[in-house]
């Protein structure tokens, strides 16, 4: 599993992106990296996945540092993938197929066996439907979809996926909410977000980023809680947890909880 021991990063003109970064994927199955804007979430994913290279520290895989050479990338990202926040980056713009069965053609892997993996990844993203239209005609909200397919296809143990609900209305949303718990269920995954009820819901234990650096980490149920740290990260309290502290409630992680919570009460 993955490690990221001591990491800093900078970029090219001098802005230190990331300082003395420690994350351990083993604390959870679905673990947050939550952060204002700049806090440098996008450039630890890009670390993680070895795009970039850490001037100090390190990313550890299974134990022993990752090699940045391409034969060792290459494999490296059969058993690690990213799904970045803007899909125009992870599309080639063919038709939907034939996008998310790219990955494996380059393989060479036989078509009877793609055609399987892909029409799984489809379908597990509510995409199926589209397979045969281009990508360039699709909705934005329907591209991050079919993005999430390209990853999953290549059966990968773990999945970063960079503010998977960014610019998607509310249904869409919850769509990815209920993806992502799926998805969870085999994998492993990161996710970065803004939006602190989708993270609140989907993660076990949560990092939290101010400026480079980790402010704060613990469980979904503890971090939320603690009032300071939320504030010096300028991260708001997802919506369950206003109502645990303003109504006195238990503390409930999904809204499902708190409505058998409110129709027992009533009964
Ligand atoms: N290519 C780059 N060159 C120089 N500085 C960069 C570059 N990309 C990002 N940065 C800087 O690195 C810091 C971290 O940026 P990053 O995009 O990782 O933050 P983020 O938490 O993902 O932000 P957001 O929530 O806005 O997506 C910021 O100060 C940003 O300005």
């Amino acid at each position: 599993m993955i490690k990221v021991e001591s990491l800093e990063f900078k970029y090219e003109d001098g802005t230190k992106a990331l300082d003395n970064i420690n994350i351990d994927l083993n604390k959870g199955k679905t673990i947050g990296v939550i952060g204002a804007n700049g806090s440098g979430k996008s450039t630890l994913f890009l670390n993680m996945i070895g795009i970039l290279k850490p001037n100090k520290g390190c990313v550890k895989y299974n134990g022993s540092k990752i090699n940045y050479n391409k034969k060792y990338l290459r494999e490296y990202r059969r058993k690690i993938n990213i799904v970045f926040q803007d899909p125009e980056k992870q599309l080639f713009y063919s038709n939907v197929y034939d996008d998310v069965a790219f990955p494996l053609r380059n393989l060479n892997i036989p078509e009877d066996e793609i055609k399987v993996r892909v029409e799984a990844a489809l379908k597990k993203v509510n995409a199926y439907e589209f397979k045969d239209k281009p990508v360039h005609f699709l909705s934005y909200g329907q591209k991050k979809r079919v993005a999430m397919a390209g990853v999953l296809v290549m059966d990968s143990q773990v999945i970063l996926l960079d503010e998977p609900t960014s610019g998607l209305d509310p249904h869409m949303t919850k769509e990815i909410k209920n993806i992502i718990k799926e998805i969870a269920m085999e994998k492993n995954i990161v996710v970065s977000s803004h939006d602190m009820d989708l993270i609140y819901d989907v993660c076990d234990y949560i990092y939290v980023l101010r400026r480079g650096q980790i402010l704060g980490e613990g469980l979904a149920e503890e971090v939320f809680l603690k009032e300071n740290l939320l504030e010096m990260a300028l991260l708001e309290k997802p919506w369950l947890v206003k109502i645990h502290k303003i109504l006195g409630t238990p503390l409930f992680k999904t809204e499902e909880q708190l409505f058998d919570y409110g129709i027992q009460k009533h009964i």
